[in-house]
């Protein structure tokens, strides 16, 4: 892979369409305009053209084309985008003269948001917005990515670095004092009034642990007896067959995962097997898988059929009790919800529960941090603060405090990539789709 190729790829996904957007980045773009268009719209300005094959000149599909010279491009490079009709003949033959182009390659998997990143047209933390924006699966998850993507996180962590430069500043100007004797003590008050609302500013900003959760959603697991009404109730909230429901206690032995909306909100549900002694080995290991998921779960439904669950609950962090099979006995063995897979009573005030749940846990999307790697990258710059907090208040060498609070800089450096981060890069951008 060269990075001074030209690249090219479909950026509107698979299938038959009514149009296909091709991108085109790198050097040679507008030459490849010129030989497929025979001219250059204007900047920016879509133009209707014939693209042709220059082997033999015959058209190929009429199509927008737009050129976009760099450095204001998306990639920072001068790219040129071809709108064509979207069936799969047409696309595949404008692709395959592209590939004949001198200069001309097919883009790897995010090569695209690579070079904007590579081109300083995006920091890291955008990037991953980006990403994020395209994974989108509900509208909660929507507006923490868009968030992200416009610089939420990017910025914070800006003004974080800005900080720690500013009372890095402060500390080399005492080292010139000490140099010639005492350290004021009003210069020495301030760097640690700096330092310690910093170390406040990031301590709340790392409690807030709803942004990484948003993305992977809120895990409910749908566990109790067998034929509790587990796979039942699955379905009914799925709104769609997706488990096996019958009357034969122990029918579900893997453990089935949905992922739902439920009002914006990305819930991932699992039914279980059915918990209880028995000696069927297939079904001992579904009741030590479900017992290992509702272990890990954010929320397990424990569902209670009239006859009482006859077993203890599993462990969990948090449990809801939901009496089942509501049509059939009034019997609720005090439960905190109870309904009707079969009437549908009960299932709303059920859906209510679980929003609320999840509004929670996973917030409106206004969190800053929304990946593991950003956490992990804050706690190594808090510690080192909170460390050169404390050399400061025992009066400890400023050298070796200077030093913690430029470990703190770069630790914040790497949110946006301003530091060294190439081992991450290649597993970020391999983790988006090719035309992105
Ligand atoms: N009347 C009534 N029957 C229900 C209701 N929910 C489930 N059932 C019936 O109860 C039986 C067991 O339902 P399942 O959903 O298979 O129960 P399960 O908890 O998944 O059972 P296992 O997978 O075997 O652990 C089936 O015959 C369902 O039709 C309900 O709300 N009302
Ligand atoms: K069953
Ligand atoms: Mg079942």
């Amino acid at each position: 892979m060269r990075s001074d190729d030209t690249i090219f790829a479909t950026a509107s996904g698979y299938g038959r369409s009514a149009v296909c957007l091709i991108r085109i980045s790198g050097g040679a773009s507008r030459t490849v305009v010129e030989t497929l268009a025979g001219s250059v719209p204007e900047p920016r300005r879509a133009a209707v053209r014939i693209l042709r094959d220059p082997q033999n000149g015959e058209p190929l599909d009429q199509a927008l084309v737009l050129w976009m010279p760099g450095p204001s491009s998306f990639t920072g490079e001068d790219q040129a985008e071809l709108h064509i009709h979207g069936g799969l003949a047409t696309r595949a033959a404008v692709l395959r003269v592209l590939a004949t182009l001198e200069g001309c390659r097919p883009a790897e998997a995010g090569e695209f948001t690579r070079r904007a990143f590579l081109n300083g047209r995006m920091d890291l933390s955008r990037v991953e917005g980006l990403a994020d924006l395209i994974d989108a699966e509900t509208e909660a998850q929507r507006r923490q990515a868009l968030r992200q993507l416009e610089g939420r996180l990017g910025n914070a962590a800006e003004g974080w670095r800005e900080d720690i430069l500013q009372a890095l500043a402060l500390l080399e100007a005492s080292l010139d004092f000490s140099d010639e004797g005492d350290v004021p003590e009003d210069l020495e008050a301030e760097i640690l009034r700096k330092l310690t609302l910093l170390a406040e500013d990031i301590r709340r900003v790392l409690a807030n642990r709803s942004g990484e959760r948003l993305r992977e959603g809120l895990t409910v697991v749908l566990a109790g007896p067998p034929n509790a009404g587990k796979s039942t109730l699955l379905n009914a909230l799925a709104q769609r067959d997706v488990a096996i429901v019958s009357p034969i206690a122990g029918t579900t032995r893997d453990t089935i995962e949905v992922h739902c909306d439920l009002s914006g909100f990305p819930v991932v549900i699992t039914d279980t097997a059915g918990l209880r002694d028995t000696h069927d080995l297939i079904e001992q290991e579904g009741v030590s898988r479900a017992r290992a998921k509702a272990q890990d779960a954010d929320v397990v439904l424990w569902l209670v059929p009239p006859e009482g669950a006859g077993t203890e609950p599993p462990q969990a962090r948090r449990l809801l009790s939901v009496a089942t099979k509501v049509d059939l006995s009034h019997v609720r063995h005090n439960c905190d919800v109870a309904v009707s897979a079969a009437t549908g009573e009960g299932i709303s005030d059920l859906i209510r529960r679980l929003q609320t749940e999840a509004e929670a846990a996973l917030g409106q999307g206004d969190a800053i941090l929304t990946r593991q790697r950003h956490r992990s990258a804050l706690e190594r710059a808090q510690a080192s603060i909170l460390r050169a907090i404390d050399m400061m208040k025992a009066h400890g060498p400023l050298e070796l405090i200077a030093e913690e609070v430029r470990l703190g800089s770069r630790a914040v450096g790497e949110i946006t990539g301003r530091v060294d981060v190439e081992h991450l890069l290649d597993r970020l951008f391999a983790s988006f789709c090719i035309g992105k």
